[in-house]
């Protein structure tokens, strides 16, 4: 019999404080989430209540005082910093906010960047790159350079540059924020079919809670602390 995976993603007892004058600011109390494979976890909740922090600790990118992040099985806390890097850049897509692309680079080529930078073979990074416009419905777009993409189709290639190097998680800042609702659904509505056919963890952080109806989970951030407002289809707990 052939052992079950492990969660892509476990954030247990996770608390993260920055400094804060004499004392000490507590972004995330005590948060725990588990989030399977072809699952999508919207979390929503006020400005300054902790859901960009919570996506930078599962990120990897920053360490918290109390608590566990644990990627594929590997409990990044007993990581060295170069193991932590390597697991982040091989495990976890990140889709922030800005979609931040190279003005000089084509579509297909911010995408190969991502190949290039892990260490793969440029003739297969090319199809992938290919594969995933295609996907995102931008195989007419390939060529193009941002300047050339609205702003619905520079959040597209940011999100499958994300997936380039076929992550397990994959964390989602406020993709929608720079967009019209119509646009923000079919951003939504992507990132949801994304996650089924490649079967990422994928957590969402949003503003706006419109347009969740599809995703599988709603979690809510207030004051640092994680509450389950519902959920949905196969996840549980
Ligand atoms: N680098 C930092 N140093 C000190 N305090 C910080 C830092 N980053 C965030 N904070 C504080 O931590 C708390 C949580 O911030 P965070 O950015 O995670 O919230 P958020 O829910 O993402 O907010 P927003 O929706 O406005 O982006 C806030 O009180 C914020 O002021």
């Amino acid at each position: 019999m052939t052992a079950p995976l492990p969660l892509p993603l476990l954030l247990d007892g996770v608390t993260l404080t920055y400094p804060d004058g004499d004392g000490r600011l507590t972004a995330l109390d005590e948060v725990s989430l588990e989030v399977p494979a072809g699952t999508l976890t919207a979390c929503v909740g006020p400005s300054g209540s902790g859901k960009s922090s919570l996506l930078a600790v599962a990120a990897t990118l920053i360490a918290p005082d109390r608590g566990r992040v644990v990627l594929a099985g590997a409990d990044t806390g007993a990581l060295g910093a170069a193991e932590r890097a390597a697991l982040r850049r091989s495990r976890v897509g990140i889709v922030f906010q800005q979609p931040n692309l190279l003005p000089s680079l084509t579509a297909a080529e911010q995408l190969q960047v991502m190949a290039h930078l892990a260490g793969h073979r440029p003739g297969a990074a090319r199809a992938r790159a290919l594969a995933l416009l295609d996907a995102v419905g931008l195989a007419g777009q390939a060529s193009r350079r941002p300047h050339q993409l609205s702003g619905g189709q520079r959040q597209r290639v940011n999100i499958a540059r994300a997936l380039m190097n076929s992550p397990s998680v994959l964390l989602v800042d406020e993709p929608t924020s720079a967009l019209d609702h119509e646009r923000g659904v079919a951003v939504l509505d992507l990132l949801v079919r994304l996650t089924r056919e490649l079967g990422t963890a994928t957590v969402l952080v949003t503003h706006d809670a419109g347009h969740l109806g599809r995703v599988d989970r709603v979690v809510e951030m207030s004051d640092g602390r994680l509450c389950p407002a519902f959920v949905r289809g196969p996840v549980a707990g």
